[in-house]
């Protein structure tokens, strides 16, 4: 029998790969907001009227201070979580040259995809990652 999710959807989401010599950027939620603690990809929620490349580097400088130069956009991931659904779009990026800082994360993490298993990220995050990851393997 299908069970039909009956929570709100708050959009669209995007969120940035952000890449700098065979590393990504990985950033841990702060205490105090949903899911704190986990590691997540940079970005937030498009505004109305806003482009999603406009959203992300709106939610990069406000989060990291910098501005990223957007490479690609990969599968969007729409997930249901207990309480909300949202649909998560990545972008791969690379950096101008500015170094992030953690003006609204817990924390910051330059990784290699060999260590990604060693970071707990929410559940919409799992198909990107897999996506991500099958990627640079076969480049
Ligand atoms: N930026 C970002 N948000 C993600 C990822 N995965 C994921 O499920 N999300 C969810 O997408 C929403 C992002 O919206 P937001 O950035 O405007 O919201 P927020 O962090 O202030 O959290 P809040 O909704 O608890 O206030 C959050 O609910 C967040 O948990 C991810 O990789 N990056």
């Amino acid at each position: 029998m299908a069970v039909i999710e009956n929570v709100p959807h708050i959009g669209d989401v995007v969120c940035a790969i952000i890449e700098k010599e065979g590393l990504f950027l990985v950033a841990q939620r702060p205490e105090g907001k949903s899911m704190a603690s986990l590691w997540e990809f940079p970005g937030g929620k498009v505004n109305q009227n806003e482009t999603e490349k406009a959203a992300l580097q709106r939610e990069l400088q406000e989060e990291l201070g910098v501005t990223v130069n957007i490479i690609q956009r990969l599968t969007p991931c729409f997930h249901t979580y207990p309480d909300f659904s949202l649909t998560l779009i990545p972008y791969r990026c690379l950096l101008y040259g500015e170094e992030p800082r953690a003006l609204e994360h817990q924390a910051l993490r330059w990784i290699t995809p060999y260590e990604t298993g060693l970071y707990n990220f929410p559940d919409a995050d799992v198909p990107i990652l897999e996506e991500y990851l099958a990627q640079i393997r076969s480049s």
